[in-house]
């Protein structure tokens, strides 16, 4: 089994793909998984359109705020305390385009620190031949976050089976031990800096959590709505087996 590590989407991936968006899509996005159903999409117009068709809730964020109209924003630290009574659309700026890069992958993850323990148990579970972790990187650039979290969970899965890894894995987890903790490398990236200017130091803290949720979020379906793709996903660690029956 082949372990790679992408520092920004762009290739065909075969097998296993975890994206990882830590600020602050993939960590949201379990947080919602746990509580209600999810969709997510790169665009703002779709995520207002498909919300109103289907009554959804819509969350997400441009510029880090929530917005207009939006019943909710991309921080996971609000997201945390929210009670959903219907299913939630999700759109962000960087996160949703790289998912759209990747979903010709046979499975897709949504991976972070927050669901680190579970959504490398659950890659090992599906891969067959390769696990890609793709950072999404932040408006076209690599993310200092998402490198650092690829590293985090590149070491847990070499712990957890015998992979062939290549060369950048062992640059994103050069990178992971150049920080002290998560929580440090959060606050020195761009997202980070971006974030604790708007005063939402707690998004970062939060993101910086190891293992707190079980909720995988696994690509389910796509559907185009009013000409843009819409993501839906399921827990792959409620969803029924691959070829149960
Ligand atoms: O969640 C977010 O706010 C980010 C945008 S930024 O990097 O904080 O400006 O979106 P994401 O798609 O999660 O990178
Ligand atoms: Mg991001």
């Amino acid at each position: 089994m082949r372990l790679r590590v992408d520092l920004l989407p762009g290739r065909e991936y075969p097998d296993v793909v975890i994206l990882v968006d830590v600020l602050r899509a993939t960590t949201a996005a379990p947080i919602v998984l746990e509580k209600t159903g999810l969709f997510v999409t790169p665009s703002l117009r779709a995520a207002r359109a498909f919300g109103s068709a289907r009554s959804l809730l819509v969350a997400g964020e441009r510029d880090g705020l929530p917005p207009e109209g939006f019943n909710y924003s991309a921080s996971p630290d609000d997201l945390r305390r929210a009670r959903f009574e219907r299913d939630v659309v999700l759109t962000t700026e960087n996160g949703p385009r790289a998912l759209a890069q990747v979903v010709g992958a046979r499975h897709v993850l949504l991976g972070s620190f927050y669901n680190a323990r579970a959504v490398t148990e659950v890659a090992l579970r599906l891969a067959t031949e390769e696990i890609s972790l793709v950072c999404a990187g932040m408006r076209g650039e690599e993310a200092i976050e998402d490198i650092v979290c690829a590293g985090f969970l590149s070491r847990r899965i070499e712990k957890l089976a015998p992979v062939e890894v290549r060369e950048r894995v062992r640059l994103s987890q050069a990178l992971l031990r150049a920080y002290a903790d998560p929580l440090e490398a959060l606050a020195q990236s761009a997202s980070g800096a971006l974030l604790m200017k708007l005063g939402l130091f707690e998004d970062l803290a939060v993101a910086s959590l190891i293992s707190h949720s079980s909720a995988v979020p696994r690509l389910a379906s796509t559907e185009e709505h009013e000409g843009h793709p819409v993501y839906a996903f399921e827990d792959a660690n409620r969803a029924p087996a691959v070829g149960a029956p």
